[in-house]
């Protein structure tokens, strides 16, 4: 399907802010245990608990091949790997704690680049 060029110039506003958020995800002090995918040799148990993993260096990979149509199809990237955290890891873990803070850091930001 050809994209008109104001389709494509609408798109690349929308998903601008999100290379501007995801480089704050990556550079954050919490971000260690997201910043690749988990190793399932690892964690054995990884892929039977969670069906869909996610991190930060996938979400920045389909964000620089265009896969992500909008914003919010960033968003749920990102809302993925947090609620894989939640479910594989205990909250006062050291991964647990990281995720959380994590999380935090970025709806704060998220609610500051929808709402302005
Ligand atoms: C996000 C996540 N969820 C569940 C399991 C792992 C991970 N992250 C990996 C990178 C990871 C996190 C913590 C680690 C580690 C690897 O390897 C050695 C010890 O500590």
């Amino acid at each position: 399907l050809k994209r008109s060029l104001n389709q494509a110039i609408a798109k690349e506003k929308d998903l601008a802010p999100c290379r501007e958020i995801l480089d704050q995800l990556e550079a954050h002090d919490e971000a260690w245990p997201f910043l690749l995918p988990v190793n399932t040799k690892q964690f054995p148990t990884y892929k039977k608990i969670i069906r869909s993993p996610m991190d930060l260096s996938t979400i920045r990979k389909k964000l620089n091949d265009g896969i992500y149509k909008t914003r919010d199809d960033f968003c749920a990237d990102l809302q993925l790997m947090f609620v894989n955290c939640v479910t594989f890891n205990e909250d006062d873990s050291p991964v647990g704690k990281a995720g959380h803070s994590m999380k935090t850091f970025f709806d704060s930001r998220w609610a500051e680049l929808i709402a302005h």
